[in-house]
């Protein structure tokens, strides 16, 4: 159980009395009559056959009020995909299992590419994007909410926490994002969190003087979780990066298009624990090293369409300036963990820091190189005007593979 400190310019939805579980899902059970709910679910078929994946397909069989499940399935082949089908059979609720690498879904991105409209890089932003249209698609509908696959620590109180500020018909949010404390086997976790975007936001404030954007961004208890909720509406006009700058990407949208007082963020677990990526110093192409270039690109980048004007300069000293944040934080991340007893290992914390540094310069470096390059997929709305018969095509062609794949 946490405080009830407000921090911030959006609203913080506390867990202050660790309502039961059943009592929720209840509440939840009547709001989806009003206001019926989905869930959505970007996967790896390797995720298949991970530790986390069985199991919170097993919690999912238990929750009474989700209307329907999508699965977008990302890397597999023919017979994975008819794997897949055979995984997801046991969920009692209506489920589609998006397969992104099949022919039928290919040649639509096909077409959609030859429109200029279609995402340009694969990965879980592309992914996202087809399971919002999907859900357009099949307008069934009124809040959806969307986690991860690899949450090992996962039960499905976490969905209920997650869904129930836009589910709640009495309740006027548009967007909420989940937090949660990282934290699991004696350490504390979320590096990329911790050590580069709090710290760049922190620096970037002290640079580039007051911005209620960047006041927003920090108010944020866990900006890159992969959880957050929303209301159907969201999904027609939202711009979605496909690389790592999703969760960054999808906070600024909404800082874009709504006031303050439709969004929140919610405590959605007391413990968290996901598959953990290497830093990968040496390449810049995967894990956390990538993940920070694509991070600090999608900050500049947002900043770059509030006015905010870069130069080498700016970068060197943003660079100079995180450096010091970001080893302080590692000083109070440290004197943190003692207290409770946790571990902290000082040289990777600091091996991560001078990492995050270097890559803050690279992505200033590119971002001056070509401002201009855009990352975002268009939103729905300019797809279905670009190829007005899309959504149909898309759920048509969903049902299709279900139809030829399936065993039963
Ligand atoms: O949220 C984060 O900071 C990244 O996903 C990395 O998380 P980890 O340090 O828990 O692996």
């Amino acid at each position: 159980m946490g405080d009830f400190h407000q921090n911030g310019i959006i609203t913080t939805l506390h867990n202050l009395s660790g309502r039961s579980l059943r009592e929720m899902e209840q509440e939840l059970t009547e709001f989806s009559a009003r206001r019926p709910m989905a869930l959505i679910l970007p996967s790896l078929f390797s995720e298949l056959e991970g530790d986390a994946l069985p199991h919170i397909v097993d919690e999912l069989t238990l929750v009474p009020y989700l209307t329907e499940i999508i699965v977008g399935l990302d890397r597999a082949d023919e017979s994975q995909y008819r794997e897949s089908l055979r995984f997801f059979s046991r969920l009692p609720q209506d489920h589609h299992v998006l397969w992104h690498d099949g022919p039928r879904l290919k040649a639509l991105d096909e077409e959609l590419q030859a429109q200029g409209v279609a995402p340009k890089e694969l990965g879980k932003g592309r992914n996202v994007w087809y399971c919002m249209g999907y859900t357009l698609a099949t307008n069934r509908v009124e809040s959806v909410a969307l986690h991860d696959c690899d949450i090992l620590t996962y039960d499905r109180s976490l969905l209920a926490r997650l869904i129930y500020p836009v589910a709640n018909p009495r309740f006027n949010y548009e967007f909420c994002k989940g937090y949660y404390s990282r934290v699991a086997d004696g350490k504390i976790n979320g590096r990329v969190s911790r050590l580069l975007v709090t710290p760049l936001l922190r620096a970037l404030k002290k640079i580039l003087g007051d911005m209620e954007y960047l006041e927003y961004m920090d108010s944020f208890r866990y900006p890159l979780a992969g959880e957050f909720s929303f209301r159907r509406d969201v999904l027609t006009d939202i711009l979605i990066p496909s690389d790592w700058g999703l969760e960054i990407g999808v906070l600024s949208e909404m800082y874009r298009n709504y006031s303050n007082n439709r969004l929140c963020q919610v405590d959605i677990a007391d413990a968290y624990d996901h598959k953990h990526q290497t830093l990968s110093a040496d390449d810049d192409s995967g894990g956390l090293s990538k993940m920070s270039i694509d991070i600090s690109k999608a900050l500049f980048r947002k900043l770059a369409t509030r006015g905010v004007t870069f130069n080498l300069e700016t970068f060197r000293s943003l660079k100079a300036t995180y450096y010091r944040i970001a080893l302080d934080f590692v000083e109070t991340y440290n004197n943190d963990a003692v207290m409770n007893g946790l571990t902290l290992d000082i040289h990777s914390e600091e091996q991560a820091v001078e990492l995050f540094a270097e890559n803050i310069m690279k992505a200033g470096e590119a971002f001056l190189d070509r401002p201009m390059e855009r990352p975002f997929i268009p939103s729905w709305s300019r797809v279905i005007s670009a190829m007005p018969d899309v959504l149909e095509r898309l759920s048509n062609a969903v049902d299709a593979d279900h139809a030829e794949f399936s065993d039963g």
